[in-house]
Formats: C-alpha cells, structure tokens, sequence
C-alpha cells in the first residue's frame, strides 16, 4: 500500500528540520521526500503540527519483563536479578513471555519505537508478537550457564545459536537475530570459545551486557586477571556487528578497544540510574567514535518502554558523568535514539530519506510543554514524551494512527499480561 505523509515537518540525516511530505511505496520504502506534487496515494497521514521523525531504535531490552514492572525495586542489579527476578523468569511459560512482549509492543508503538533488541527466552512467542504488531526486533536467545551443569549449560547455548538460525528473516524479514550470550562472567569460557566462532561462521551477530557494574568487572578480572575488553576481545566477541549492553565501567583502553572494533554500546541511562550501576562515559565514547545507541532495559528496570524518556536521561547523566553542560548535547541524544540504534543493530533505517524503509514516528508538537518552540531538537531531546507521537509506521504500513493502535488489541493486551503476571506472581511464591 502506498502512504503519503502530509502537512508536516520532517528531521532529516543532518538533524535540520524542514516543512516536507513523506511518500512511500508499495514495497514499504520511502520513496520521496519534500515538497511532493499531489499524487493518489492509498493512504495518508496527517502530519500537520507535528514532526516526522525516523522511528525509534530501543537497542537492548527484554520486552517480556514488561510483566515484572515495579514486582521488584530499588534493589542493586546482583540482588534484584538472584532474589527477585530470576526466580519468577524460572516460571514464565511461552504464552506469558508472548503476552510480555505484546505489551511491550504496545507501549513501544504508542510511544514512537519502531524497531528493537531482545534478549529474553522463550524466543519464538517473541518472534510472534513482532510480526503481530508490525514491528522491527533483533532477537536473541540469552544465555546464562552459571549455576547449570554441563550439558545444560551447552544445550542453553546451543539453544541460542539454534534460535538465531531459526527466526532470522521471521515477520516478512523484520525480524533478525543474534547469539547473546548474558554477559562475559555469567557464561563460561570454554563454551564462548567454543560457539562464539560459530556465531561467526553463520553469519550471526553477537549482543551480551558489558562492564554493566563494577561487580561484572570485577568477576572477569577474578576469573581471568585481564579486563572484561581484553577478555572478550581474545574470544572473538567484539566483532564489527557486534553491539554491547551498558558499558558504564570501561577504562581507556576498552574504550578505544571498542572503537578499534566497531562495536557499538547501548546506553540504558534509566537502568543504570535505576540500579545504581553507575555512569557511563557516553561523551568520552562518541569522541572516540564509538556509535553510541539507547536502550531501556527491561521494564522492571527503567520502568517504561519510552525512548524519548531515555534520551533526556542520556542527554541529563552524560553531562551530570563528566560535570560538563556541553556534554551529550540534544543533536546527540536524538542522534542515539535513531542512527545510532540503527547502526547498533545493523538495520537500514534511523533515517528519513529516499531508499530507506518507511519506520516513521510523527510527533504532535502542538502541547503546552513543546510551546513555544526554539529549537525542535531541543524539544525532542528534552522536552517531548511518548505520549506525544501520534502516527507510527514501520515498513510502510501503519501501525499507529491518531493515537490509536492498529495492529494489536491495545485493551486485550493490557488485560493478558496483567492477568498473566498475576499469576506468575502466585506461581513463583
Ligand atoms: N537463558 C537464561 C535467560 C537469559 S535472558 C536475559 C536475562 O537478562 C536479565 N536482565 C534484565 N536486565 C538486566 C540487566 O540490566 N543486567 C543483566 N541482566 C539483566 C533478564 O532478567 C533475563 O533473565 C536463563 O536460563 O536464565
Ligand atoms: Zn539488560
């Protein structure tokens, strides 16, 4: 179907804003942009006081944890994932993980997200949700192998790389993968040597969390006497696709490490603040010329899907990490939540402009807190929430119209995974 998006102000690839129409294509492509002549389009979207923005790239989550929003607080990461969060994950069965994600889904519409990573289990009710609503998702297997004996821990492994194999190319293509071992302590050596370079071998990117705490530093450097970056980096994890969780505790050389490699670093400034990980260098890591992109983390640690939320956490912490107010300025907050989620994710979008997929937020500027307007950059990074978009499309087909989800039953969402945590709840005590 054919869709033009009219009456609005576009954000192009060098963060100018000017008065454009989007028109995009049959295949899902956008396929011109500016001043259009009227041409019959199937469908159109009135973009009228309002911004066209590429979608949003949340690059790391866990979208079923949406069912664990607010079970367990204010908590360090160690003690909230062993006495709280683990124990209920061990009771999810696949329908609630699916329910999870189409919530997550749901708030990830509503607030402009087009595309995102997962790391969860239960992959395949996942892969469902996505191609149920319309979306875009990197998914993948995690893998946790500490407390497990060896054949469970191989099969677990071997799981991820098998799920990797199977849904890459799900939802009519929106749907690829990735091998996510849970991070460099929590997955034994001998196995990364051993899969990681079968990750490779087909093709498969690989995602972990990285440095997320000084505890995850401090275990590598007990284990193996080496920093977490010369560590991975002597397995094979920090290939070129390779994207990593956090990065709050790297030193110098891990930073120019990660450079060196072209991996990107998904920043999750709500979890870290939220669990008390700490300050990532976000600054230090774009002039290094790191791509930097934005993540939320799972629900129970941010407590929202809203990426306009973590980009103004971004643009607040990274200035308060380096007591600098020039640090992460807007340009870069809004740069991180598009290009550099793409990027991360090795996804052609996260930008408006001929050729590219057509994943699209429009955001209504016509609000008391985007009033009066200086510098509409400046109000997407500081000032806009989730609440203020109102069309969302990916892949040329609409999936949020005025407000309204178009692709999954907003209210029968909501009340499966109220109900389904409820019971998980019963189940895990
Ligand atoms: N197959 C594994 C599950 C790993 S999925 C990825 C895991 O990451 C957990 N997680 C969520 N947020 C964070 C975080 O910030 N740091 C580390 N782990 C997290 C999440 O709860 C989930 O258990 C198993 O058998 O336990
Ligand atoms: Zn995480």
């Amino acid at each position: 179907m054919t869709l033009l998006v009219t009456g609005g102000r576009v954000l192009r690839p060098d963060l100018t804003v000017e008065r454009a129409d989007v028109r995009v294509d049959d295949d899902g492509r956008i396929d011109a942009v500016g001043a259009l002549e009227r041409r019959e389009t199937d469908q159109t979207l009135d973009a009228s006081g309002g911004i066209v923005l590429p979608g949003l790239v949340n690059a790391h989550g866990h979208a079923a944890m949406t069912l664990l929003r607010g079970y367990a607080d204010d908590k360090p990461l160690d003690a909230w994932l062993q006495e709280d969060v683990w124990p209920i994950e061990g009771v999810l069965t696949p329908e609630d993980v699916g329910a999870g994600a189409r919530l997550a889904a749901v708030e990830m519409i509503r607030s402009g997200t087009t595309a995102f990573a997962d790391m969860y289990f239960h992959v395949g009710t996942v892969a469902e949700a996505v191609a149920d609503a319309g979306l875009r998702a990197r998914l993948g297997h995690g893998v946790v192998t500490v407390g497990k004996d060896d054949e469970a821990a191989r099969a677990d492994f071997a799981e991820s790389l098998a799920v990797a194999e199977e849904y890459d190319g799900a939802a009519d293509g929106r749907v690829t993968t990735a091998v996510m071992p849970h991070a460099p302590h929590t997955v034994d050596t001998d196995l990364l040597a051993e899969f990681v370079p079968k990750a490779h071998e087909a093709g498969v990117p690989l995602h972990f969390h990285f440095n997320e705490t000084a505890e995850y530093v401090e275990a590598i450097d007990e284990e193996a006497g080496v920093r977490p970056g010369a560590y991975a980096d002597d397995l094979g994890m920090l290939a070129d696709d390779t994207w990593v969780a956090h990065g709050v505790h790297l030193d110098d050389a891990e930073i120019d490490l990660l450079a060196e490699r072209d991996v990107a670093v998904v920043h999750c400034p709500a979890s870290n603040m939220k669990l008390a990980s700490g300050m990532a260098p976000v600054q230090r890591l774009r002039d290094a010329g790191v791509t930097v992109a934005l993540g939320t983390d799972g629900a129970a640690s941010n407590n929202d899907l809203d990426l306009f939320d973590e980009a103004r956490d971004a643009a607040m912490l990274g200035k308060l990490a380096v007591d600098d107010a020039s640090a992460v300025p807007a340009e870069a907050a809004v740069e991180m939540a598009t290009r550099g989620g793409a990027e991360a994710l090795g996804l052609p979008v996260g930008r408006i402009e001929a050729g590219a997929p057509a994943d699209l937020a429009v955001v209504d500027f016509d609000a008391p807190h985007l009033t009066p307007e200086h510098d509409p950059v400046s109000h997407l990074a500081y000032a806009a929430r989730g609440s203020d978009v109102r069309h969302t499309v990916c892949d040329g087909r609409v999936l949020m119209r005025d407000r309204e989800v178009l692709t999954l039953d907003a209210d029968a969402v909501k009340r499966e995974a109220a109900e389904r945590a409820r019971d998980a709840v019963d189940r895990a005590s």
